[in-house]
């Protein structure tokens, strides 16, 4: 204020100080204030960002590890691509055989076959039915209903499940598929199950649903995982399966077990031949057939007798007994899905063959089918396999970590049986139930052997003649028995 009792603006006014150069650049000071707030609402910005990201990857972390809850069981990283160009060069199969070598078969013209039927979901529709409740989409919305029994299993109530999961927790994730998230739950009758809470969405997850509780519910085998029960309420479908506590064979074989596998060969052996069963079972000891389509490590679960056990059989889909089909959409898993699969969708039991000989070869040698951490020839399993047969070397196939080496003969019959089951010509392919007895034949001497053995004594044992019988099932409509 003047004396005057005026208002005289001093020299220091507010706005004089901010529109006053400062010694900072000659910058006026607003310009300064505008700058440091600017760089303080960054750093702001940045540790939030900081602090969130940090608190995502803490998540997926407990994710992981709550995956494999037990401890015993290697964690492995999955690699799961779904194929879905229906991809009609018929090079992609010409490729595959590389090696030019005169034992291996050239790859020969496959035959599409458009108008072949697409035959899906023939299930009959009996399992929801029986049931009384509507798996197919209808939802079952009253929740008060108590779970009945439906013949095969149980319909549970989306309550029990919750309960049984406690809310699915993610302390009981056992681990997560293309299909959904798996939980290890407890149900009201004390049994362990793992519940496979599907994706929620309209299309396939829904149709893999109901493929999978009308053509999979009814089917009991030992080396098949047990669906015993499901839950379709609301939006939610579920489907209850029977716990297997080991782990999965991928995480067996490709997991972190130390310098020596807890999978002799034997082990191996059994594994592959339970698997076979499993597989036979669903080719040839049920009307129609089932083909799984998705053969591979981590679907053969694991018991602590290392007895296998199929699993997942969203992908399944009925077949007609003679029928092969087209399908509109590819899929499988890199690196085991047949050639003629992958290149015209055509499919049958043959693919499936295809894919256990990948998997066999898979638990021989302990390499995945596709492994890019590797040198350029050994990228590709069945390149590198055949390579290594043609020049004879086929010891060094053997998983390394396999302390105790099989026998020359043992050995020599497991490639052969790789080598049939992926003939590029899928005619030539033998049946599961035929591979089940080539792997089993590994327990009894060769016809030389016997020979030698018979001229020593001319009464041999019934044992000794085991061999020369090879029985084949009859379609007689599930008697599971007959492979177990
Ligand atoms: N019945 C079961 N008992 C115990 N563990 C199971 C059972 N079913 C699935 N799992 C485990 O749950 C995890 C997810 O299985 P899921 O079958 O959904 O997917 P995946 O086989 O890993 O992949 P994809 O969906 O491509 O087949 C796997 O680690 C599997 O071993």
């Amino acid at each position: 204020m003047s004396d005057s009792g005026e208002y005289a603006p001093s020299d220091n006014s507010i706005p004089d100080k901010l529109t006053s150069k400062t010694s900072f650049l000659s910058l006026k000071l607003y310009i300064v204030i505008g700058i440091l707030l600017l760089c303080a609402v960054s750093v702001f910005v940045a540790i939030f960002l900081f602090i969130r990201l940090k608190k995502n990857s803490r998540n997926r972390i407990v994710k992981m590890r709550v995956k494999h809850s037990s401890g015993l069981i290697p964690l492995v990283s999955k690699e799961i691509v779904e194929i879905k160009a229906l991809d009609r060069n018929v090079n992609s199969v010409k490729a595959e055989d590389k090696i030019g070598n005169k034992d291996f078969k050239e790859p020969e013209e496959i035959k599409i076959e458009i108008d072949e039927i697409v035959k899906g979901g023939k299930g009959g529709g009996g399992g929801e039915k029986s049931g009384g409740s509507d798996a197919s989409g209808g939802s079952r919305s009253d929740v008060s209903v108590e779970a009945e029994n439906i013949g095969w299993g149980r319909w549970y109530t989306l309550k029990e499940l919750e309960v049984a999961t406690r809310g699915f927790a993610e302390d009981n994730i056992i681990g997560e598929g293309g299909y959904g998230v798996v939980y290890r739950g407890v149900v009201n009758d004390g049994s362990v199950v793992a519940v496979k809470n599907l994706l929620n969405n309209k299309g396939q997850a829904e149709k893999e649903f109901k493929v999978e509780v009308e053509a999979i519910g009814k089917v009991r085998h030992k080396n098949l995982v047990g669906l015993v029960g499901y839950c379709a309420e609301g939006a939610q479908r579920m489907l209850v399966y029977e716990y297997v506590d080991n782990g999965n064979l991928e995480q067996w074989l490709h997991g972190d077990v130390g310098p020596v596998s807890p999978l002799t060969w034997d082990i191996r052996m059994k594994i592959a031949i339970g698997t076979a069963k499993g597989l036979a079972y669903l080719h040839e000891g049920l009307e129609p057939k089932v083909v799984h389509r998705d053969v591979k490590s981590s679907n053969i679960l694991l018991d602590r007798k290392w007895i296998p056990k199929v699993s997942d059989f969203g992908l399944a889909k009925l077949l007609g007994s003679e029928a092969s089909y087209v399908t509109t959409r590819v899929m499988g898993t890199f690196g085991y899905v047949s050639p003629e699969y992958a290149s015209t969708g055509m499919l049958n039991e043959g693919s499936d063959v295809y894919s256990f000989g990948i998997l066999l070869m898979e638990i021989i040698t302990g390499r995945s089918p596709i492994d890019y951490s590797r040198p350029a020839g050994e990228m590709n399993l069945v390149d590198w396999f055949k390579g290594m047969v043609a020049s004879r070397r086929g010891e060094e196939l053997v998983d390394p970590l396999i302390e105790v080496q099989p026998s020359p003969r043992a050995l020599k019959r497991a490639l052969l049986i790789c080598l049939r089951c992926i003939d590029l010509d899928a005619n030539k392919r033998p049946k599961m139930g035929q591979i089940v007895h080539m792997l089993e034949a590994d327990d009894f001497p060769f016809r030389s052997e016997l020979r030698s053995a018979r001229e020593k004594d001319p009464h041999p044992s019934r044992a000794d003649n085991v061999s020369a019988k090879i029985t084949y099932p009859s379609k007689n409509g599930g008697d599971g028995d007959r492979w177990r």
